[in-house]
């Protein structure tokens, strides 16, 4: 299966500080990536270095075998909303707007006129269990229903990859498990690749392979069998 990103001997230091010290990672179509380690240890700067919002020092990020880590911001910042989608830990959705623009948001900022937009990332909302809530503000949603929302507006415009950082984080066991399950399948169902930090190995456990980081390195990899 053909690789749709990959980082290769990326370094990345601040002053004194080596947050990366040489790391390789390729993710396939519909591969999911979950990245462990104790804090500190380079997670969040690996994630962002991967979507372009970091360069590396070293190394290079490369987009279905082009490289994107030299490009300037203006390029950088229309790919990543073309072709990525982001889930944060607390949804970061606007609170002025109903749950189904905020979905329909990345194709608005790419043009798409809002009556269409909105009609895309509505479809979206039964699969996601979101159904009846499109009209409400993100201040009339639980943390969960917030996050599902943040989801579908991750996979709106369709991309090549989905970024999670700790999207479970601000929530309870049981809602982080649904909310996993939901970002698992539905990435896998659009074709897109999701690489997803976390600190939790049961939502780890949610993906095909698990990375785990320490002292900016790799230090373990594992494959968990796909049913
Ligand atoms: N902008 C920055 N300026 C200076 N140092 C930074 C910066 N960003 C990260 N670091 C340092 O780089 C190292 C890796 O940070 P990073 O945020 O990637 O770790 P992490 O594994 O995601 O941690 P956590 O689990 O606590 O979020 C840490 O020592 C951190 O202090």
């Amino acid at each position: 299966m053909s690789t749709v990103l990959a980082g290769h001997g990326l370094v990345k230091k601040y002053g004194s500080t080596t947050a990366l010290a040489g790391v390789d990672v390729e993710v396939r179509k519909r591969d999911s990536l979950a990245i462990m380690g104790p804090s500190g240890s380079g997670k969040s700067t690996l994630l962002h270095t991967l979507a372009g919002i970091i360069r590396p020092d070293e190394g290079q990020v490369q987009l279905r075998g082009e490289r994107i880590d030299k490009w300037g911001e203006n390029r950088l910042s229309a790919l990543r909303r073309k072709r990525f989608g982001f889930v944060f830990q607390f949804g970061q959705l606007l609170p002025e707007l109903p749950a189904e623009e905020n979905a329909a948001l990345p194709l608005m900022l790419e043009g798409v006129p809002r009556k269409d937009a909105v009609a895309r990332a509505r479809r979206w909302f039964a699969p996601l269990g979101l159904e009846g809530l499109e009209q409400r503000r993100p201040g009339q949603l639980s943390g969960g229903q917030a996050q599902r929302v943040a989801i579908a507006r991750a996979l709106v415009a369709e991309p090549d990859v989905v970024f999670a950082d700790e999207p479970t984080g601000a929530l309870d066991q049981r809602t982080s498990t649904e909310v996993v399950q939901l970002l698992t399948f539905a990435t896998r169902e659009t074709g897109a690749a999701l690489v997803m930090v976390t600190h939790d190995a049961d939502v780890a456990a949610h993906c095909d392979r698990v990375l785990q980081v320490r002292d900016g390195r790799i230090s373990g990899h594992s494959h968990f069998t796909v049913a």
